[in-house]
């Protein structure tokens, strides 16, 4: 039987991780602009010793994500969205290129300032057995409740979390279990803006609430001034809204512009938006009927 315990486990285990790589970085800039880079990168998942290495996860990948700006990661299934957002958080290093973080590579940045600048949220966050508010408020030293409540209505959390039984002091279950899917991520977003995180990434991390809820989620998708996000999304609802695409295919980024440059090229991103998207939007636009966008439950993935 799961407990409390390991929930929190979990929790610290996901917060705290470390890269695999043992080279300890020391940089600790006191700004950042957040300005990222991947320069030439191939990466491979590691393989068992004696069996032949898969094909690359990237493929000699070059990209930019601009400071400030919202940039998108889009494509297929398996083309190496995902791959990007794990050298970001640097829990793989890249066999060959460099991932940078204004202009250094990422890893000579200390591991604690990175987790503090860099903040992602996945589409299954982890919540662990307490409140609300120490949910939200995790790890943080002076979080005072209107941090967590202003934080909370960033993520369109405020309503829901307010018909709960005891508020923001009603314990979440172990895992998470008293709340949907979709509220979790709306807590775990409010988690991530209480931050003011330099750079936010948001993996998939709206993939569970209903189409009303991701629309409201729409600002902190486009993100805060200054602030940089990058969003992985199979939707292109918010992805439209971006200031870059960057189309993932195979390993390469095979297409990249504005949601209007790309559809005007009539190429990969305007194919796969005609045939997948036309499906997902029809079934989130019934679904989004079906729940009245009060509550956040069903995964349309
Ligand atoms: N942990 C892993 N170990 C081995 N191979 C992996 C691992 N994760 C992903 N891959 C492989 O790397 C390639 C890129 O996968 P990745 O998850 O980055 O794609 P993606 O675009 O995020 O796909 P999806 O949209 O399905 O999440 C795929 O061929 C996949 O099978």
């Amino acid at each position: 039987m799961l407990n409390s315990a390991w929930a929190a486990g979990k929790v610290f285990e996901y917060l705290d991780r470390k890269p695999l790589q043992k080279e300890a970085g020391q940089l600790e800039p006191a700004s950042l602009k957040g300005h990222l880079t991947f320069r030439n990168v191939t990466f491979c998942y590691h393989t068992k010793p004696d069996t032949p290495a898969p094909a690359p996860a990237l493929k000699g990948v070059s990209l930019e994500v601009r400071p400030g700006k919202m940039t998108a990661l889009v494509g297929p299934s398996g083309g190496g969205k995902t791959s990007c957002v794990s050298l970001l958080e640097r829990f793989y290093e890249p066999q060959e290129g460099e991932v940078l973080l204004d202009g250094l590579p990422l890893h000579s940045y200390r591991h604690q300032y990175l987790h503090r600048k860099m903040v992602m949220v996945s589409q299954d966050p982890v919540l662990f057995s307490g409140s609300v508010r120490d949910n939200i408020a995790y790890g943080l030293e002076d979080c005072s409740m209107e941090m967590v409540t202003a934080a909370a209505r960033k993520a369109n959390a405020h309503g829901f979390i307010c018909q709960l039984e005891q508020g923001y002091d009603t314990d979440v279950g172990e895992r998470g279990a008293q709340l949907s899917a979709g509220q979790k991520q709306c807590i775990a977003i409010a988690r991530a803006l209480v931050r003011d995180p330099q750079i936010l990434i948001l993996d998939e991390a709206t993939s569970c609430m209903d189409l009303d809820t991701q629309l409201a989620m729409q600002q902190v998708v486009t993100g805060a001034e200054g602030q940089t996000v990058l969003v992985v999304a199979h939707r292109l609802k918010t992805v439209e809204e971006a200031d870059h695409i960057l189309f993932l295919e195979d390993g390469s980024v095979v297409e990249q512009g504005t949601h209007q440059q790309l559809m005007a090229k009539r190429g990969r991103y305007h194919r796969l938006k005609e045939k997948l998207f036309a499906d997902l939007d029809s079934a989130e636009d019934s679904l989004s009927g079906a729940h009245g966008g009060s509550q956040p439950k069903a995964h349309t993935n």
